[in-house]
């Protein structure tokens, strides 16, 4: 977060610049609202084309998201031409094809929240190493780099460049089960509270009348497994730990348990029944917005704005900021995929960047 808040407000930081030499009689607050609509309709564009399709590394689904934002007619076109089709979503995408909230007020669903509890994916230990030759520096417990303590690496001298290409090189861990950090099974918040998140990840969803696995599924017209081993897909270690837990009874598996447990899609990061929940909400919040599905046009964001958008990626915004990353990131085509390790960086043998050891 403190990276990725810091990467955005130097890319605000730009986008002021570029708008103060463009409008010069612009007052500052004119430069400041102008910089912070381009760049969240950047980052919910980054999100759609570059970072879903990279944790859900499926052809279909690269195509369905490019579709989200280009249309059918596809990026080349769009960013020569503009929008070829007035409304249609299809063929031009869903910036500017006009708002539509199906008749329910927007908000982000209980179901996603769920299917956004994503704990596993971090690890309990990040290596650092710098960013211009690769070295190893140190290796720290996330629970050192967490809340209050976020800006320790760099208060010791790692440079936001070095926090880049480290975490760049450093793996996540898998959304499934077993899998849970364990600094995040004993995790004291700044607020004196003392939590088992593996726990309260469950719990939460419980009280807050997400339905079961099973429900969940039914409820999303997807088929139902009728037993612990159709579930886990034959993995029968894991079928009888669910069964024990679950008395037997596979409707009682709770929804993040269960998701965790289904085979998964080669290329995808998560499950299937995640999925279902992540693209409708991923096309909706674009579809409900007024500034990306409605006043998308020059007069709203001006033509620098809507270049500056349609023309820039993660990994344009990264090296701008952090030129000290181009080398490395110059042969990626997504810069949520794994970075190019640096020889250097192979020395270290730590599971945490899974260099395969000699
Ligand atoms: C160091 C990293 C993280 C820490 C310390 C952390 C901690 C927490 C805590 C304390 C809560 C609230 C628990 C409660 O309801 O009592 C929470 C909720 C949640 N976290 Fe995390 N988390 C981290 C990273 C992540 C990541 C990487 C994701 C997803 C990719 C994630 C997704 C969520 C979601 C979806 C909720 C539920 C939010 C809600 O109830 O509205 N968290 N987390």
């Amino acid at each position: 977060m403190e990276m990725l808040h810091t990467l955005f407000a130097l890319e605000h930081n730009a986008l002021c610049d570029m708008f103060q030499k463009a409008y010069p009689k612009w007052t500052g607050d004119q430069i400041f609202d102008k910089a912070r609509l381009v760049n969240s309709a950047l980052m919910a564009k980054i999100h759609t084309v570059e970072w879903t399709p990279a944790i859900l590394a499926h052809p279909i689904l690269e195509l369905g998201m490019n579709a989200n934002w280009w249309g059918l007619v596809g990026e080349k076109l769009t960013k020569m031409l503009g929008r070829i089709s007035k409304s249609s979503e299809i063929i031009s995408g869903i910036p500017g094809s006009g708002v539509d909230h199906d008749d329910i007020p927007f908000s982000l669903t209980e179901e996603f929240v769920s299917v956004y509890r994503m704990h596993s994916l971090l690890p309990d230990n990040i290596a650092f190493f710098e960013a211009k030759h690769g070295k190893h520096q140190t290796t720290t417990p996330l629970a050192d780099l967490t809340f209050q303590k976020a800006q320790k690496p760099l208060e010791s001298g790692i440079s936001f460049g070095d926090l880049f290409y480290s975490f760049g090189i450093n793996y996540p861990g898998a959304i499934t089960n077993n899998n849970y950090p364990n600094f995040l099974r004993d995790l004291h918040t700044p607020d004196g509270l003392h939590r088992d998140m593996g726990t309260v990840d469950i719990v939460r969803d419980r009280e807050r009348g997400v339905p079961r696995y099973c429900a969940f599924r039914r409820m999303l017209r997807m088929s139902v497994p009728e037993t612990f081993e159709e579930l886990t897909g034959g993995n029968n270690e894991l079928a009888e730990q669910l069964s024990e837990v679950y008395n037997g009874d596979i409707e009682l598996v709770d929804a993040l348990v269960g998701s965790h447990s289904e085979p998964v899609i080669p290329g995808f990061g998560f499950s299937e029944t995640a999925f279902r929940i992540f693209i409708v909400m991923a096309s909706r919040r674009l579809k409900s917005d007024r500034f990306i599905a409605g006043q998308w046009n020059a007069d709203m964001y001006t033509k620098e704005g809507l270049h500056w958008v349609q023309h820039t990626t993660m990994k344009n915004v990264l090296i701008r900021h952090f030129p000290e990353l181009e080398d490395t990131l110059k042969n990626s085509k997504n810069a949520f995929a794994p970075w190019t390790t640096k020889p250097e960086s192979k020395n270290y043998q730590g599971i945490e960047t899974n260099v395969k050891k000699i």
